[in-house]
């Protein structure tokens, strides 16, 4: 086809983007053969591509205080190895009280983006050290959205709330080499496994870690991978060879890759890199889904007005469009129209399932919206429920659980404290299966059957599925 007109150049882009879909990111199409003018076509077509399918991908960061989480994702984002002083995690650290103390309290999110040949694109500016998120996102073919959740049991809510509420597509454990399996690390590893997020496990600090240590921290983490409790196929990644087998069966399978590294020699760092560059978002996306969109966070903007952020779940939200907010503590939806969408700091004129995005919002107060309201299609007719069933699991509790306990449930970015009123066992303890019926005690919320939750309080936790909604 030569000089195509408007309409075949939609047709073409729209096929072209289709395969690019089915493929994960990858196609291979041969365009205008033969035709003097294919080349133009063909570059114009992959520019609109480049532009408007940039993948993304959301890995959360877990793992016990001092693993170097925060280290490692300074150097993978900004390039610069580290001091083994926290010179590269002073980059990232974004509450006065955490530079103070050096430790993770907030959700944080980082980005690193490739180009089509698999390089980094991320160029942090001379004077601040700061990242342009514009420039990363036009520059990238694929960006990695990190979701850097914190260590320390004092902030397990924060962590079960970012593994509940951002949807990762994975989970990257990180595990410091001379400390081995120690705190947090198999809690974090059980919520990722509960929550059916594949995981990859990153050993960290191998430049100052005996030999005998590193084997034996190896040795028990290969052993708690393939336990029962996880039966996964733990694999060490040694080469380049290993990277493209695991990554390519990393979602469906059972596999787990283990990277070596260190962020003060950047050891491996390479094989990492190449590993996530290799990584394809599990979400699948259908255009003609009716959207809906979870709110994690609001904003008052000076200017702006009320701002609200999260993750659309499914379908397509545009510009102009006419959703439904809510529910409110009544559980009406009030209609909502949107003005404006901006994905990574970036104005954009759509957002789709899987991708984060933030919304600004006219006439309505910020104090009127809270996390774990949604913003829905009006075709969903959506209705708010105060009671739900769901079939849980009970990972750990110090005694006994029975109707009337109440507790915490984390539900997609939903946090709020619900009274259990039915069950059909007389009481649970830790390892137990069971079909409970829930009521939350302040307001009703937006829920799904097959969603999963954490139900939790103190060290007390159970996962599950919600398996029936009720008004
Ligand atoms: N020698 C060496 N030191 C490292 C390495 N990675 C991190 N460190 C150091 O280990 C310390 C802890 O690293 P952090 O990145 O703050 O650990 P974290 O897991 O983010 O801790 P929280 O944010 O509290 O959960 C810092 O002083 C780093 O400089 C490494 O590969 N080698």
């Amino acid at each position: 086809m030569v000089s195509p007109n408007g309409e075949q150049y939609d047709s073409l882009l729209r096929q072209l983007r289709e395969r690019m879909d089915e493929g994960c990111g990858e196609t291979i199409y041969v365009v205008g053969m033969g035709s003097g003018k294919s080349d133009s076509l063909t570059h114009s077509l992959t520019h609109s591509l480049t532009h408007s399918l940039n993948e993304a991908i959301q890995v959360a960061v877990v793992g016990n205080v001092d693993a170097g989480k925060s280290t490692l994702l300074g150097v993978l984002t900004h390039g610069e190895l580290d001091n083994g002083r926290g010179f590269a995690r002073q980059k990232l650290f974004r509450h006065k009280h955490e530079m103070e103390s050096g430790r993770t309290s907030s959700v944080g999110n980082d980005i690193l983006g490739f180009d089509q040949k698999g390089q980094v694109v991320n160029k942090p500016d001379s004077h601040g050290g700061s990242l342009d998120w514009t420039k990363i996102c036009e520059r990238s073919s694929k960006v990695i959205t990190f979701i850097d959740l914190a260590g320390h049991e004092k902030y397990l809510k924060t962590t079960v709330f970012g593994m509940t509420g951002h949807l990762p597509d994975f989970c990257m454990l990180m595990v410091g080499s001379n400390a081995g399996i120690v705190g947090m690390t198999k809690e974090h590893l059980g919520l990722a496994l509960a929550l059916n997020v594949p995981v990859f496990v990153v050993v960290t600090k191998i430049d100052m870690c005996p030999a005998n240590i590193l084997q034996e921290t190896l040795k028990l983490l290969q052993r708690l991978l393939k336990s029962p409790g996880c039966r996964k196929i733990p694999v060490l990644v040694q080469n380049k060879d290993d990277v493209i087998v695991t990554a390519s069966n990393f979602s469906s399978e059972r596999m787990c890759p283990i990277f070596q590294i260190s962020n003060v020699t950047g050891e491996n760092m390479d094989l990492l890199k190449m590993f996530l560059n290799l990584l394809s978002s599990k979400t699948s996306f259908r255009e003609d889904e009716p959207a809906e969109f979870q709110i994690d966070d609001t904003y008052s903007v000076p200017g702006v007005g009320t701002v609200v952020s999260g993750t659309t779940l499914r379908g397509l939200i545009r510009l102009n469009d006419t959703m439904l907010l809510g529910p409110d503590p009544l559980g009406s939806f009030l209609p909502i129209a949107v003005k404006s969408i901006h994905r990574k700091r970036m104005p954009v004129k759509e957002v789709r399932g899987g991708q984060t995005a933030s919304f600004a919002l006219k006439k309505i107060k910020r104090s009127s919206i809270r996390k774990g309201m949604v913003m829905v299609s009006p075709r969903l007719n959506p209705q708010a429920s105060w009671e739900f069933m769901a079939e849980i699991l009970v990972l750990h509790h110090p005694t006994t659980i029975s109707p009337r306990y109440q507790a915490m449930v984390h539900c997609g970015s939903i946090r709020q404290t619900a009274t259990i009123l039915t069950m059909n066992r007389d009481c649970l303890r830790t390892g137990d299966k069971a079909s409970v019926h829930f009521r939350f005690i302040k307001t009703p919320e937006y829920l799904h059957t097959d969603q999963r939750l954490v139900f939790r309080e103190g060290r007390t936790k159970a996962v599950g599925t919600i398996t029936k909604v009720r008004g």
